[in-house]
């Protein structure tokens, strides 16, 4: 964002209106969220940090002072030690400003927060933090600039006291610290203000971080083509586990087949044969034992993706299925104790996965497996944590969670954003491991295929609705496929 502002300052966008058009969009935000029918004219407490972020506090306060409301302005620090911009603005403010105190807030209708946006670099301490902790407290509405004050714009997490906002207005484009947990949560809901930006900025600045959604994956989708057949929409593997362990299978065979997989076949240890024979119909089945026998499978090429790990059990075996499906060559989801069974096996399931160039790997941890998986990759931001875990296995790696990451070994990153608490069931990651094989056998590049998975995924628990269990999300996806369907070609 620094970047692109300097880039706009480059092709003559000057700072200082970069910063009014910032703050003429905090005031616009912050007239939509006035309680109505007050009676009297509204009062609202700007509350000014030392930097720009202070500074379109400033252009606001001015903006709504002039429209007519009751303003008044604390600021932390002292005027004279405002720079550039920020004091331009304050100088233009032209009014009162007192002192930062917990007070200042007293009989607002509403709070705006302009205390410290991009540049904080350290947790809020003092005279701030016990005006953060006033305006948590204080049960009035808060419009928080750029991100709510004492949140990690980058990663999502508070360095220390942190505004509670009911709204955040921010500018340009959003930053990762909107979409990912707790920093969502904080924002309340988030607008985006274009500041006058020169689109073209974009081009000169590496972007590698996305909110995931349709525009990411749209033109890789593999919509049926008219003159298709069932075989050239790929045929998916889910590996089942043993006779009281099938259910997790049969969802993620369920959604695979759902997401469009041509041809989907439960491969199933001997003695769950008759469990899942009597509660399968489209998806097919086939006995296997042993990694012998799950390589005898998948040497019929035309099964070119397959999904193990849920319930499959932690230990050897499992490792050995996997290094089988591994060596088969097909597209392959590891999830669940497919991925924890290699925990101080690393090493070995890296080399499998690059035994074979160019071949699809999907890794879907939470947060545990990937703890168990990559133990050192703990303290970076979510997204960071992702793309070195991704970087490292070679693998397409979906960190599960309410703020889903997908990350490539090159580095592309996308933060999901539409999950609704509820998807919080047992069951639901082997059907989102469903997803998104049924979208690897109709050849969706991987990166693209599991962000178009975590999104449908979320988009089909939300079109649901509360009390949802996992057995619904396969059956909720057409109705979500409808929404984005382009026309048959
Ligand atoms: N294109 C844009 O996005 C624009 C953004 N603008 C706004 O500018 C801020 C970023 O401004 P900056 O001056 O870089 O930093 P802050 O105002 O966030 O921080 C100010 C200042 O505070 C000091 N500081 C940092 N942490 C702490 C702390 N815990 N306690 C005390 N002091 C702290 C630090 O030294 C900083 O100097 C961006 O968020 C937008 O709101 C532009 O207005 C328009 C263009
Ligand atoms: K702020």
């Amino acid at each position: 964002m620094g970047r692109a502002d300097h880039l706009a300052v480059e092709l003559g966008v000057p700072s200082l209106a970069l910063m009014e058009n910032a703050g003429a969009g905090v005031a616009a935000q912050a007239r939509l969220l006035l309680p109505g029918g007050a009676g009297r004219i509204a009062r609202i407490a700007v509350l000014c940090g030392p930097g720009n972020n202070g500074g379109d506090g400033f252009v606001a306060a001015r903006l709504l002072r002039d429209a007519g409301l009751e303003v008044r302005v604390a600021l932390l620090g002292n005027v004279a030690a405002l720079k550039g911009d920020a004091a331009e603005m304050a100088a233009r403010w032209a009014g009162e400003i007192v002192p930062l105190t917990a007070d200042a807030i007293a009989g607002a209708d509403l709070i705006i927060d302009a205390l410290f946006g991009a540049g904080l670099d350290r947790p809020v301490t003092g005279i701030a933090a016990e005006a953060i902790a006033a305006l948590n407290g204080s049960g009035v509405p808060v419009l928080a600039v750029d991100v709510p004050s004492g949140l990690d714009g980058n990663t999502g997490q508070p360095l220390g006291p942190v505004v509670r906002a009911s709204h955040t207005v921010t500018f340009f484009r959003r930053k990762p610290g909107h979409l990912l947990m707790p920093g969502r949560a904080l924002c309340g809901g988030v607008t985006v203000h274009d500041i006058g930006s020169p689109p073209e900025v974009l081009d000169r600045i590496a972007i590698k971080t996305w909110t995931n959604g349709p525009d990411l994956w749209r033109d890789a989708f593999p919509w049926p083509r008219l003159e298709g057949h069932k075989y050239g929409r790929g045929h998916a593997l889910v590996v089942s586990g043993a006779a009281a362990h099938t259910g997790a299978a049969r969802l993620g065979a369920r959604g695979a087949l759902r997401a469009g997989a041509g041809l989907v076949t439960l491969a199933s240890p001997e003695n769950a044969l008759i469990v899942n024979a009597s509660q399968l119909t489209a998806v097919m089945l086939l006995p296997f034992s042993g990694p012998e026998g799950l390589s005898g499978i998948l040497a019929d090429r035309r099964k070119n993706a397959v999904l193990l790990g849920p319930a499959l059990g932690v230990g050897e075996e499992t490792r050995a299925l996997v290094e089988a499906a591994l060596a088969a060559g097909a597209a392959t989801v590891l999830d669940a104790d497919a991925l924890t069974s290699f925990a101080g096996h690393q090493a070995e399931l890296f080399a499998a996965i690059a035994s074979i160039a160019e071949r699809p790997v999907v890794l879907t941890p939470h947060d545990g497996e990937f703890q168990r998986l990559f133990p050192d990759l703990v303290s970076a931001a979510k997204p960071e944590r992702a793309r070195q875990a991704a970087a490292r296995s070679g693998a397409v790696v979906v960190l599960k969670g309410p703020d889903t990451v997908i990350a490539a070994p090159d580095g592309r990153v996308a933060i999901n954003d539409n999950a609704p608490p509820w998807l919080a069931t047992a069951g639901a990651g082997d059907v989102l491991g469903g997803f998104t094989v049924g979208l690897l056998a109709q050849r969706m590049p991987p990166f693209e295929a599991a962000s178009a998975a975590v999104w449908l995924h979320g988009a089909a628990a939300a079109a649901f609705g509360p009390g949802l269990i996992a057995e619904d999300l396969p059956d909720w996806l057409p109705q979500v496929l409808r929404g984005l369907i382009d026309p048959v070609p």
